[in-house]
This record gives structure tokens, sequence and C-alpha cells, in this order.
């Protein structure tokens, strides 16, 4: 099993550039079906990446400060839950300042119930303490510091229901807590669903290093890290690096061969069945240790073709909720993937909050498909009578 575990040195506060230099490689040049739909969601897009990167920006601050704590403090849930409201505060702020003539909402897995408890006002001082920084520090914005009761307010803005009208923004402010709390991968997944389908997504992952992750790469130098993944519906995925290079465009996989293809699946046992994901790669010939890493940096690595495959099957009763994965679902399908539940369904990002799923996630590229399914079906099957 490869085990991607990085402790970072953490990079200064990201200064995101609003009108970065896109190199368009005219080898991935637009068909003229898809240019209308790219012309659109432009403004929608440059306001999603600048939130990202500054949620970003403030994550690493408090991921710093937690690597840097001494170890029993590790256990500690308050710094995730301090950068995961603080994550949910700016991205709120930076859209609604960013888009003020269009209607806002906003689908969030967070909201502010706990910190409106006796007890909570030290935690919410943090938090307001840590907005108010990271917002001065990148230098965007001149507004006069944010109040206790204003940070409530942001974060409460996300408490839309979705749907299939209209326009809604979904966030994850920290995807992968776990893997912040241990200092490895995580994202801040921000999407906007348009009538019930994914327009745009933007997928920041501080401590994803810029070179690849995949099998053969395993052992390079990971020094440089921080990768900010966009896409927009017909206009490709593109990647940069979150101190601001100028965005390439990406594409996912082209092997047709699986003893090549190596998968991706999560870190932690309980957000997935392992074996399950071994017994579908051992049938489809895949001959690579599985890679695991948290959060929807694993749809980040697949757009740019790292692995070929990424298996989730969560325990039963789990139900996937929407932030977990409508960033992840564009930026790997307009790199030329594929992503769809384990009956080969697209998945349907129209129906509120939760995703109504067949059992699991499977993402791979247009060639794999068919045998992935094949595999999936055959383990599903396997599994089902040996019950
Ligand atoms: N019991 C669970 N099973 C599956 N996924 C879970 C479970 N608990 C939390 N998650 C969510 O799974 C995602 C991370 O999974 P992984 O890193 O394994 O891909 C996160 O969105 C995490 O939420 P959160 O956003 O609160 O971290
Ligand atoms: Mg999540
Ligand atoms: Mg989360
Ligand atoms: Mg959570």
């Amino acid at each position: 099993m490869a085990i991607l575990s990085l402790r970072v040195v953490v990079p200064s506060c990201y200064i995101y550039h609003s009108k970065p230099k896109i190199v368009r490689n005219p080898l991935f040049s637009l068909r003229p079906n898809q240019i209308s739909a790219s012309m659109s969601y432009e403004k929608e897009l440059a306001a999603a990446k600048k939130a990202a990167s500054l949620a970003a920006c403030l994550c690493q601050k408090v991921q710093k400060a937690l690597l840097q704590s001494d170890v029993h403090s590790k256990s500690d849930k308050s710094p995730v839950t301090v950068a995961d409201y603080g994550s949910q505060a700016l991205v709120s702020f930076v859209l609604e300042r960013e888009l003020p003539s269009e209607s806002f909402s906003l689908v969030a897995e967070e909201d502010s119930g706990d910190l409106r408890k006796d007890g909570a006002q030290e935690t919410l001082a943090r938090i307001t303490k840590l907005v108010n920084d990271t917002l001065s520090s990148a230098g965007t914005y001149s507004v006069s510091p944010f109040s206790a009761e204003d940070v409530l307010a942001a974060i409460d803005s996300g408490k839309s229901e979705g749907g299939s009208h209209g326009r809604h923004w979904v966030l994850d402010p920290i995807d992968g807590t776990k893997g912040f709390l241990r200092g490895d991968q995580y994202a801040i997944a921000l999407a906007l669903l348009d009538e019930g389908k994914v327009v745009l997504g933007v997928l920041a992952c501080p401590n994803l290093p810029l070179a690849s992750i995949g099998g053969d790469d395993k052992h390079s130098s990971h020094s440089q890290v921080g990768c900010l993944f966009s896409a927009k519906v017909g206009a490709g995925t593109y990647m940069q690096s979150l101190d601001g290079s100028s965005p390439i465009k990406v594409q996912v996989s082209a092997t047709e061969n699986p003893e090549e293809a190596s998968f991706f699946e999560s870190f932690e046992a309980a957000h997935s069945l392992h074996d399950l994901s071994s017994s579908i790669a051992k049938k489809l010939g895949v001959k690579a240790p599985p890679v695991r890493i948290d959060s929807q940096a694993k749809y980040g690595a697949l757009s740019r073709g790292d692995g070929a495959i990424y298996l989730r099957f969560p325990h039963k009763g789990y139900r996937e909720k929407i932030w977990d994965h409508a960033a992840g679902c564009i930026v790997v399908t307009e790199a030329g993937g594929v992503v769809t539940d384990a009956a080969g369904n697209p998945l349907d990002f129209s129906k509120g909050k939760y995703l109504d799923l067949n059992t699991g996630i499977i993402v791979t590229n247009q060639k794999l498909m068919p045998s992935l399914l094949k595999a999936v079906q055959e383990s599903l099957d396997e599994k089902a009578s040996s019950l």
C-alpha cells in the first residue's frame, strides 16, 4: 500500500492573481458547440478561485500552528473546528462580495449552531480574528474588520438546501478533516450548481505536490506543494499552484491497460471498504498497490493522470453529501474522466444535500470504465453471495 504522508513547510499566504495568464494548448481547442457554455460562468469561476485560495490560506495558518503545537493537543478537535468555520465564513464573504448582483444560495457543511452556545465565545473570537487576519494579510479588500456577529451570519448563509432549480453554491470548507489533523491531505471544495447540474468547480489542495503522486513518481521529491484545480463546463480542467503560477490544462490518464493503472482510495478505512476495492482492482488486473490519500485531492490527482481509478465504497448506512463530490466530479469529467455510482449512473446533484447512490462511487477514464464496471458488479455479487 502506498501512503502519501507529507509534513510540509507551509508557504506564506497565497496571493491570488485574479487575472492569471491562461496558457491555452491548441491541442485542446474548443468545439463550436462548447463555446457558449465556456463563455458563461467566467466571473463566477474567478470568484470561486479567489474564495478557495483565501480559505486555503486560512487553513494553512491553522494547520501550521497545529503541527507546531505539542503532540498532546493533536487529538484536540478545536483547531479543525476553527479552520472549518473560518474557511466557510471566508468563502461565503468573498462570493457575496465578488458577485453582488446575483441572488446568493450556498449549501455548505457547517452551521453556526454550536458557535452560538454558551462557552463558545472564545472559539468564535479565534475564528473572527483568523478571518480578519487572513483578509488583511491578503490585502484584497479594504473592509473594516468583521465582528463575531458578521462571522456567524456568513457561516449561516450556507444553510440552503440546494435542489434542481436556480443556482446554488456547494461548499466543503475543509474536506478530509482527518487528513487535516494528521498534517496530510485535505481540500477546500467549492462548486456551482445551475438547474441541478454542476457547472463549475474549484479544488484547493494546499498539501498536494505540484508534481505527480502517481505510482512511478512516489519517490520523487514533493517539495513544492499547493495546487488549485478549476473546471468549467465545456472548457476543460486547469491546474495552477496556489501561490499563483499560470494555469495549465490537465487530462486524465489515457491508459487502456489496467496493469499500468494505479488506483486511489480513502486513507481512512472507516470511510471506504478497502477489501472490496482490492477485490475489484484484482479482478480488473491492476498490479499496483492502492494509493491512499484523504479528501477530494484524489479527484484532483486523478484529473491530471497521477492514477487512473478512484474507488469509494462507504460502509452501509452512510449517505454521501453533495459537497463531498460536486467540485471533484466536474474537475475529473472536464479532464476527460467519468464519475458514476456502482451501477454506472451519473451522480445526481439536483436532489438536495444528499446524493442517492447505488452502493458507491467509481471514477476512471472512458476506456477503462466498461471493464471497471464489470469488475465492480462481479465483486459486489460475490460479496452479496458470501453474506
Ligand atoms: N463514516 C464516513 N464514511 C465515509 N465518508 C465520511 C465518513 N465520515 C466523514 N466522511 C467524509 O468523507 C470525506 C473524506 O473522505 P476521504 O478522505 O476518506 O475521501 C470527507 O468529506 C468526510 O467528511 P469531512 O468533510 O467532514 O472530512
Ligand atoms: Mg467532506
Ligand atoms: Mg468538511
Ligand atoms: Mg465534517
